[in-house]
Formats: structure tokens, C-alpha cells, sequence
């Protein structure tokens, strides 16, 4: 070779380590090399002592594999005349950079963190030809890594399309291979530098078709599950009702509504009072449903209804480990739940003192402090509370905080009862009927006027709630196709006395219990507590008997 002539590209003054010279004639046959060159080439697998053809891919696969061994690599082209002849010559001039030298080159520390970090990765140029190849890969389908680099991808690995994808730049995701007898599941994805396609870089993603269905089967037994939930919790925290549902043309009941609509427009605590059964609770949605925060959560809480020492864990949630028996991962609390949204917060008489110190510093901060919980928590809600007792006489008594019934009746709601509303009755018992004709499968095919003369007249101490009771039960005495005639009212309704008519022991054991339960009410003016305490039973039990015969 002649060599008197120094490479233009040296003149730059770069220290290279090692330059491997190829010269070739015609851009094709290998006429001579010098010996880091034949080192370079026996390395990739070539005898430098014949004369070959000089094919393209030898290039980017010398380049690569000194750049796997963490140098830099130069490709300089230029013509010189060797042996007296015009020839190509290729310098392939190999640096060590300060920091290659050290170990810590940033492309090492790439390599590094892709042979650590993915279990097989393979990178192609845009031929195809590999130009990158984790050692987990190679393990994986049993090939020699070192080898493989610079070879057609498609004599590496079996059935790929990484060279389709480095032309066509249309990522595959998630596709079947067969390797042998089994399938992997991999990725290929087009590489480009600005918008030129470069090559394209493969991953292995799942070695067998085995572990990716057992991902795939938990991930749909997930996304069922999740569903469920988000279904089920969608249903258990909304609004059911709206304005419209509430039926009543009276005065009164127009003037609350519009109350209730205006209220409905703003953020502040609202204060719903009334008898049980007047529809406190329907009023809670409604505003809900009319608000801002219609999108949101509508959260209802039944604060007599809930034992008392879970109630703050209910309310405010707990952190892992607050209690024994406390779940893994804590809970939300309803607050936290309700963010962004309403929480009604029911029968707010029956709250105990030590809760309503807790819920008066909740509505105060707007935060909420999880037992168990080092920090707060800031919650957006707006609160509806309800109470069908006096709280004004409660606070009288000391058994309600007088700083928290001014923090909740920023807006007070008084819903009247039914008695006070006797025109409603009539389009409440239209209404009632056709609610369960339709439950029932049965045909009211007239309503008797003394029917209706009686339901005004009688005072209705369970509001709505006791003539839907009332409907209800007329509609089961019913033929299918029947009239509502006063036969088929309550004794109460209609003011006889009880028939003489022998009742089992099991139906008169339950109209005691529904008699007993309706004074205590009475007498307590509907303090559940109190009444409990009377009947010599628990609130819990109270509770459930309430629901049982639809107090
Ligand atoms: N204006 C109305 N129109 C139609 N149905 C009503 C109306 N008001 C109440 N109801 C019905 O009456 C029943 C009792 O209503 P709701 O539970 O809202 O009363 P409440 O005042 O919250 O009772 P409590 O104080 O016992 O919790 C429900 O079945 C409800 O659907």
C-alpha cells in the first residue's frame, strides 16, 4: 500500500488510538488492510489474507462492533493511489475519549442501563443490519451476541420483521413471533433522527405466550373488577331525584322548592328540618342535582345509623394500621369521598358531642385529619345536614353544640308536613299509585272520593313516607283490576276501631312493635336515642326495626 500520504482527516490533530485501514478497488474488492484492520475484520469473522468483495454491510458492522466495545468510531473515505492504481480507501480510526477511558462515557452508561434495564432489545439500522443487541436477548434465542452485531437481522432472529419495520417506520406493538416452538410477544418500533427514518429498535416483551396470557387474563379480570366498582360506587353516590320529582302544587311546598333552588345555586351548608317522612332527603338530592357540583359525588351518611365508635372512621377514614382490624392501605373517609361533591349528612341530632367537636372543625378548615393520621387533608364539599328533631332544643339540653348549629344552619330549610299541605295529598296519591301500579302489575281503574276525604283528614304522622305506606298496602289488598275504595285504608285513616277479627300471633307480635315504635317516636318527638333507650334496646336494633316496618 502506498502510504506517503497522510490522511486528510489526521491533519485535525485528534489522537486516534488505532485507524484501520481497508483499501478497495472499484468501491468493491478488498485489496489490502493493515493490521488493526485484519483484526478488525477476523473479529467479524472475515480472513484478512484473501481478496474479497468489499460488501456494505462490513462497514456498519466494524463500526459497531467497536462501538460495543465502548470506543468512538470514525469512517473516513478518500481516494488514494495504492500500488500505483486509483483506490477507495476506508479509515475506520478508533478514539478513546477521557471518559471511555474511565468507563464512565455517557453512551456507555446508556448501554449499560439498556443491557440492565430490558431483557432483550435489539436495534437495527434502517438495512436492517444489527446494530445493537442485549445480551439477555442473545441468551434468550441462543445466539452469540458479539456475532451477531453487523449480521442481517433476519439471520439473528428467527421470523422477524425488524428489517420491514426499519423501511416501512410503521410500528408493530405487541406482535406473535414464533421462535422455535414457542411464540414471544414483541414490539418494534421505527427509529428516526429529525424526520429521517434511521433504523428501528425491537423489544422483547413477553418470552412466551404463557406469561403473557396469565397478564393478559388479570388485566381483564381487573378491568372487570374495576368496572364493577366504579358502577357500583356510581350508583351508591348519586343523586337518584331531582326537582322535578317532587310532587306538590300547595304553597308552602312552592315556597320551600324555591327556597331550595335558590339555596341550590350557591356553596353554603344547608340546614333541612322537618317531620320524618317529609322528604328531607329527596330536598338533599335535589339541591345536589341542581348545583355546581351535579357532576360530582352525592354522598349520604346516616349519622344515627352508624355505631358511634366507627363513625369517625367512617366520616374521615383511618390509616393503616390506626386500629386492629383496620384494613390494609387504610380507607377513605366520606369526606374524602364526597370531594368535589355533596355529603348529606342525616339525622345530624343524633351525632355525638365528642363528633360534632370533629365536624365543627371540618366545616371551619374545610380539611379532614384521618384517624390515625399525622396530616390533613383539604376537602371541597358542600354539606346538607338533616334532622327531623328540634336541634334548637337539643342545644337547650347540651347535647348539641350551639357554635356547630350556627355553622350548619347558614341556610335553613323548613320542609312542612303533610298535614300542613292538604292539597298535595291528592297528586301525591295519583303519583303513589301509578308508582306502584307499575311495581304491582295492577290496574286502579278509579279513586272513591271518600277515599280521598279521608287521607285529608287524617294527620299523617309519617308524612309521605306513611301514605306511600298506605298506597302501597291498598294496592296488595287490591284485585288486579280494582278501585280504591276507604275498605281498603288503615284503621287509623279511617278512625274505627280494631275489628274483632283474630289476628296470628306473629302479625299481632308485629303491630305491637309497630305500635310501640310509633310512640316512643312520638313521645320523644322523634329522638331515635331516646327512643331506643325507652324500648330497652340498642339504636343499631332500633334501626333495623325502623327499616323493617318503613318508619
Ligand atoms: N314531594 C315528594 N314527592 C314525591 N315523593 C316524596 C316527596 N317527599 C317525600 N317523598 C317520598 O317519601 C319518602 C320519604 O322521603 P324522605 O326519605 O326524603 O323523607 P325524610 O324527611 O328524609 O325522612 P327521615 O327524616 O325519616 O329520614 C320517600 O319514599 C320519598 O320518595
Amino acid at each position: 500500500m502506498d502510504t506517503q500520504q497522510q490522511p486528510s482527516f489526521l491533519e485535525s490533530g485528534t489522537e486516534y488510538e488505532a485507524t484501520a485501514v481497508f483499501a478497495v478497488r472499484d468501491d468493491r474488492d478488498l485489496i489490502a488492510s493493515n493490521e488493526t484492520g485484519d483484526q478488525l475484520l477476523e473479529r467479524s469473522g472475515y480472513s484478512s489474507q484473501k481478496e474479497y468483495s468489499f460488501e456494505k454491510e462490513w462497514i456498519p458492522r466494524l463500526c459497531a462492533l467497536i462501538e460495543q466495545a465502548g470506543d468512538n468510531v470514525y469512517v473516513h473515505k478518500e481516494n488514494w493511489r495504492v500500488n500505483g492504481e486509483e483506490s477507495l480507501l476506508y479509515f475506520l480510526s478508533v478514539t478513546k475519549q477521557e471518559a471511555a477511558l474511565k468507563g464512565d462515557s455517557q453512551e456507555r452508561k446508556l448501554l449499560d442501563m439498556i443491557e440492565h434495564t430490558y431483557d432483550g432489545l435489539v436495534m437495527v439500522d434502517q438495512n436492517g443490519y444489527v446494530q445493537m443487541f442485549s445480551q439477555a436477548y442473545a441468551d434468550f434465542i441462543q445466539v452469540n451476541q458479539a456475532e451477531s452485531i453487523g449480521k442481517h437481522v433476519t439471520e439473528v432472529i428467527p421470523n422477524t420483521r425488524m428489517h420491514i419495520v426499519a423501511k416501512s417506520g410503521v410500528e408493530e406493538t405487541a406482535q406473535l413471533q414464533k421462535v422455535g416452538n414457542n411464540y414471544i410477544i414483541v414490539t418494534r418500533t421505527p427509529m428516526y433522527k429529525g424526520s429521517e427514518l434511521v433504523g428501528a429498535v425491537g423489544k422483547l416483551l413477553f418470552k412466551n405466550i404463557g406469561q403473557f396470557s396469565a397478564l393478559f387474563r388479570r388485566l381483564n379480570m381487573l378491568e372487570k373488577e374495576v368496572r364493577k366498582y366504579k358502577g357500583e360506587f356510581r350508583d351508591r353516590n348519586k343523586a337518584s331525584y331531582s326537582f322535578q320529582n317532587l310532587i306538590g302544587n300547595s304553597r308552602a311546598f312552592t315556597h320551600v322548592i324555591k327556597q331550595a333552588k335558590k339555596a341550590a345555586e350557591g356553596n353554603a351548608t344547608i340546614l333541612l328540618l322537618g317531620e320524618s317522612g317529609t322528604g328531607k332527603e329527596l330536598f338533599a338530592h335535589s339541591i345536589h342535582q341542581a348545583s355546581s357540583r351535579a357532576m360530582g359525588v352525592f354522598v349520604k351518611v346516616n349519622c344515627a345509623a352508624i355505631p358511634n365508635d366507627l363513625l369517625e372512621a367512617e366520616l374521615f377514614g383511618y390509616e393503616e394500621g390506626s386500629f386492629t382490624g383496620a384494613k390494609k392501605g387504610g380507607k377513605l373517609g366520606k369526606f374524602e369521598v364526597a370531594d368535589g361533591g355533596t355529603i348529606f349528612l342525616d339525622e345530624i341530632g343524633e351525632l355525638p358531642l365528642h363528633m360534632q367537636v370533629k365536624l365543627l372543625r371540618v366545616l371551619q378548615e374545610r380539611e379532614v385529619e384521618r384517624v390515625g393520621g399525622l396530616t390533613t387533608k383539604p376537602v371541597d364539599v358542600r354539606v346538607i345536614a338533616a334532622t327531623n328533631q328540634s336541634l334548637h332544643s337539643l342545644v337547650e339540653k347540651g347535647e348539641f353544640r350551639l357554635d356547630l348549629y350556627y355553622r350548619l344552619k347558614v341556610i335553613e330549610l323548613h320542609i312542612p308536613a303533610l298535614r300542613e299541605r292538604t292539597s298535595d295529598i291528592e297528586p301525591l296519591l295519583y303519583f303513589l299509585i301509578k308508582k306502584y301500579e307499575a311495581i304491582l302489575g295492577i290496574e286502579v281503574t278509579g279513586i272513591d272520593p271518600q277515599t280521598v276525604q279521608l287521607l285529608r283528614a287524617y294527620h299523617f304522622p309519617g308524612n309521605i313516607r306513611e301514605l306511600e305506606n298506605i298506597v302501597e298496602r291498598a294496592l296488595n289488598l287490591m284485585n288486579s283490576v280494582d278501585s280504591f275504595t276507604p275498605l281498603l285504608l288503615p284503621l287509623e285513616v279511617i278512625g274505627k276501631e280494631e275489628e274483632d277479627d283474630v289476628l296470628t300471633l306473629a302479625a299481632q307480635l308485629e303491630e305491637a312493635e309497630i305500635k310501640a315504635i310509633a310512640q316512643c317516636l312520638k313521645r320523644t318527638k322523634g329522638n331515635k336515642s331516646e327512643a331506643a333507650k325507652l324500648l330497652g334496646i340498642s339504636r343499631t336494633t332500633f334501626y333495623e326495626k325502623m327499616a323493617k316496618h318503613r318508619f
